[in-house]
């Protein structure tokens, strides 16, 4: 099965070095015709994972079109441009395998609902789960979830993808993998925030005790299952990202505790930190469906430029309730 990637920040060129294991050909496309040269030229993605060696059998393009040879291809440029480049892109009924975190900012939808409606022949499966970029390109043992409906083409992704450092899971829920990794952004920044302000150990583990709540509360109503949320898509890289400021939401998260504005944290990025994308418009689908979600609601109100203060003493002054979902 040739695999191609869509998608040459940090993760769309680890995926590819997996993707390349045992010389394997993989077409990776990028936007930047510097970053397109620096691949093919000196084998290292400078611009967005530096310093690491990748494989010479990935060859990458700015053109869309050379996608065409593939078998399958994973989509892995960030949630508010995915429909953007999927339009753009001729891709037939090929499997799609979807690796981006996040939800449509507008239209509230998941990836999967985005490229269900661009590309409604093309199967979909979603690879989610604890995955720093450069340590699977550093080949360091990881685990994910990768859930397709489709048994045998999940097993089939598994296959091509799996490797002794880098262990799928298989799973057919979708929409599970695909929250569990939506929300944690949001919740990493939460996290961030209580490492910026200084505000204590038993805080961050309460935040992803409860934050994991919240998350389950959001699940269950979109439909996912709670072993999902309770795995590697959700809870595991819950953890991951709410104890590293190598996650570039927790540092973002870090940047707003420490007083700084989330303008002057947000403008001129390079990288994505898909939470605050994501925090407004799961606040808003929340609010639509009657899910509490208070840590979400004190993001957004940082990234709003509320005072930290404030937007403490609200979540301190909720009323006791009961530990449940
Ligand atoms: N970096 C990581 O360790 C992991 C990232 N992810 C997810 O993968 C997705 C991609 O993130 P990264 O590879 O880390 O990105 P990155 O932060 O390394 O790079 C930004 C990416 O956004 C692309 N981009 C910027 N403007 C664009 C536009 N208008 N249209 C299309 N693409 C545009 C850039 O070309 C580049 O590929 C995100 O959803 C992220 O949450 C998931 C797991 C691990
Ligand atoms: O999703 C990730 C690890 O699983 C990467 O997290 P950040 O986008 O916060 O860096």
């Amino acid at each position: 099965m040739k695999l191609g990637v869509i998608g040459a920040g940090a993760w769309g060129t680890a995926l590819a070095q997996v993707a390349a294991r045992g010389d394997a050909p993989v077409t990776l496309w990028a936007r930047e015709p510097d970053v397109v040269s620096a691949i093919n030229d000196i084998h290292e993605n400078t611009g967005f994972l530096p310093g690491v060696r990748l494989s010479p059998t990935i060859r990458a393009t700015d053109r869309l079109d050379d996608l065409a040879i593939c078998d399958a291809l994973l989509i892995v440029v960030p949630a508010q441009h995915v429909r953007s480049v999927l339009e753009q892109s001729d891709i037939g009924d090929k499997p799609l395998i979807l690796c981006a975190k996040g939800i449509e900012a507008g239209t509230k939808r998941l990836v999967s609902d985005i490229a269900g409606e661009v590309h409604p022949q093309s199967p979909l499966a979603v690879l989610s789960g604890p995955t720093f970029a450069h340590e699977v390109a550093a080949g360091l043992p990881t685990a994910v979830t990768l859930a397709c409906a489709d048994e045998s083409l999940g097993a089939a992704l598994s296959d091509r993808i799996a490797s002794a450092t880098f262990r799928t899971y298989a799973s057919t829920d979708v929409i599970g993998a695909e929250i569990g990794g939506a929300v944690k952004n949001v919740l990493a920044i939460a996290c961030g925030v209580v490492e910026g302000a200084g505000l204590g150990l038993n805080a961050r583990a309460a935040l992803i005790a409860r934050g994991f709540a919240e998350m389950t509360r959001f699940g269950l109503a979109r439909g996912a299952r709670a072993e999902t949320l309770a795995g590697l898509a959700g809870l595991g890289d819950l953890v991951l990202t709410c104890s590293s400021t190598n996650s570039r939401n927790f540092s973002l998260g870090v940047g707003l505790g420490q007083g700084i504005a989330a303008s002057a944290l947000l403008s001129d990025r390079k990288t994505v930190a898909e939470g605050a994308a994501t925090a407004p418009v799961l606040r808003e689908a929340a609010h639509e469906a009657g899910i509490e979600m208070p840590l979400t609601e004190a993001v957004c109100a940082l990234l709003d430029g509320a005072p930290l203060d404030a937007v403490m003493d609200a979540l301190l002054q909720r009323p006791l309730r009961h530990e449940g979902v």
